[in-house]
């Protein structure tokens, strides 16, 4: 069963606000981007990596990152859509196309750069087990309101029923794409697939899969990867 990575990576990072697209940006010299395909590469589960780059970059990232793909696998490059769901569909239409017998997609953000090898192998392990989509996920640490569009408290929902959810997403490549005939957008690719009715399992996340998406969050990752810790 090939297993194909698709990576959104053309976001622009306005939060980060580092002045470049933030799967660009480095820490400690190494762009989130290559840390992002180096640890896919090194779960030793995945062939093909599909990027979805900022558009004026794509040749600067396919010079980056084709060295990164193992023997017998590829690192393919394309321009990314203006939302994530759009740079997904166009990566998954790209994998469904020309990489052959893609069984299992994952689909893993370019921001959360500092993924376990081991999640990522835990991924694929539980959708090779049978299920047609999982994410890994955390336990919600802090007390969780609903609120209305005032600000005001509507609920406090029981935080032991909720969860975190990281990337890399597994799926089977059909129960993929048959979510993503809905043309609908969501703000991770399980949302989809939820809404046709397939069930969506999780898997234990880590810490270290935080999305970089603030400075605050790009200074942590500074200091938990300042060499030798990765
Ligand atoms: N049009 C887009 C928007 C986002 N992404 C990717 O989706 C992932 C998660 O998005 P997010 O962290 O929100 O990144 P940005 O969109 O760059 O952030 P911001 O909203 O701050 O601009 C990132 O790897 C990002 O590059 C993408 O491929 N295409
Ligand atoms: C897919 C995701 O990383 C799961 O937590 C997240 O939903 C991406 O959201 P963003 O709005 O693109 O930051």
């Amino acid at each position: 069963m090939s297993v194909v990575a698709l990576v959104p990576a053309a976001g622009r990072g306005e939060r980060l606000g580092y002045g470049m697209p933030k799967a660009l940006v480095p820490v400690n010299g190494v762009p989130l981007l290559t840390r992002a395909v180096q640890g896919l590469f090194e779960s030793g589960q995945v062939q093909h990596v599909v990027i979805a780059a900022p558009p004026s970059d794509v040749d600067q990232v396919h010079t980056a990152t084709a060295s990164l793909a193992p023997a017998g696998g590829a690192v393919h490059v394309l321009p990314g859509g203006s939302e994530r769901t759009d740079s997904v569909r166009l990566a998954l239409e790209h994998a469904l196309r020309v990489i052959p017998d893609t069984s299992i997609v994952l689909v893993h953000d370019a921001a959360r750069a500092f993924t376990p090898p081991e999640v990522i192998a835990g991924v694929v392990a539980a959708v090779r087990g049978g299920y047609d989509a999982v994410i890994p996920v955390l336990p919600v640490a802090d007390t969780i309101k609903q609120v209305d569009e005032a600000g005001v408290v509507v609920s406090t929902p029981d935080r032991a029923a909720l969860r975190i959810v990281q990337t890399p997403q597994g799926f089977r490549a059909e129960t993929l794409r048959a979510a993503y005939c809905s043309g609908i957008a969501a703000t991770d690719d399980a949302a989809l697939v939820e809404q046709t009715g397939v069930a969506v399992h999780t898997v234990p996340g880590h810490p270290h899969a935080m999305k970089i998406t603030t400075p605050f969050d790009l200074a942590v990752a500074e200091a938990l990867f300042s060499g030798g810790q990765e």
